[in-house]
């Protein structure tokens, strides 16, 4: 069978002694959007976070199993973690954008990177990204102001610019619209959307509803276990356990 773009297999995560996740075998599939879901504590964080290696700034949460994308093992002692975070990028709950400018913020990457040789191929790409993040029309005319004085919807559109401006593989993003209103959260949505045509994106949500609204796939997680994945419309209208039809009627969660 073909290597999934994502692969995890008898992936465990443990916080100490406390067991998080149990024996995952999942498979993510390239320029798909594929939604987590699950109740609280059910560890879909902590295996949105597995995917880069975020887990590490926790001291005592270990991984065992294997994780790989495109068939390299994320958790090889070999891998460089700040190379894999530059090309498995993350958007979190509330927009954090760093006390710079709006261009500063897209820079700020590719200047750590190196990805760019001149001032003109470094504007380019930050408006490049600023587009590819539906925000160019917003703030062309005050790159210069800080990033901070953007609207909330704004501020995460710039992060998702400032994730996509080094061209990851793949985009985790855990819970993007929670702090946003629903207009926002339309925006950010249908940026997603577009998104997937370019690049894999993994996302925690806790909206069934946005779930079944943006994503092509989706994985159920209970008590640190992978439920069911499958085609989102399976998922939602025919689940294959019982358990995921509770928690998508209401049941449980
Ligand atoms: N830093 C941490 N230290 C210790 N335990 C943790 C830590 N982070 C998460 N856990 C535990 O791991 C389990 C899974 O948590 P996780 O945050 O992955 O769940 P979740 O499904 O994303 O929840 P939520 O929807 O509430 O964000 C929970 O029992 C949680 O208490």
């Amino acid at each position: 069978m073909e290597q999934s773009f994502i692969e995890a297999r008898g992936a465990n995560v443990h916080y100490g002694e406390k067991q998080a996740l149990f024996d995952i075998n999942l498979d993510i599939e390239e320029k798909r959007v594929t939604a987590l879901i699950g109740p609280s504590g059910c560890g879909k964080s902590t295996f949105l976070r597995a995917i880069n290696r975020m887990n590490d700034l926790i001291p005592i949460c270990r991984f065992d199993g294997s994780l790989q994308i495109a068939g390299q093992e994320v958790y090889d002692p070999a891998v460089d973690v700040v190379a894999l975070r530059a090309q498995v990028g993350m958007v979190f709950q509330k927009p954090n954008p760093f006390p710079k400018s709006i261009f500063e913020n897209v820079a700020y990457g590719l200047k750590i990177h190196g990805m760019t040789s001149s001032k003109t191929e470094m504007a380019d790409r930050v408006e490049w990204s600023l587009k590819s993040a539906g925000l160019w029309d917003e703030v062309a005319d005050r790159l210069e102001q800080p990033g901070n004085s953007l609207s909330g919807g704004q501020q995460q559109r710039l992060c998702i610019a400032r994730t996509v401006a080094v061209e990851p593989k793949v985009i985790l993003m855990d819970e993007p619209c929670s702090a946003l209103d629903p207009i926002a959260t339309a925006k950010v949505e249908d940026l997603i959307d577009s998104l997937r045509k370019d690049f894999t994106i993994v996302i925690v949500t806790h909206s069934m509803q946005q779930a079944a609204r943006i994503s092509q796939r989706t994985a159920f997680f209970h008590l640190g276990k992978l439920i069911e994945v499958g085609d989102t419309s399976d998922v939602f209208t025919n689940p294959r356990e019982e358990q995921t039809q509770n928690y998508i009627t209401g049941r449980i969660g």
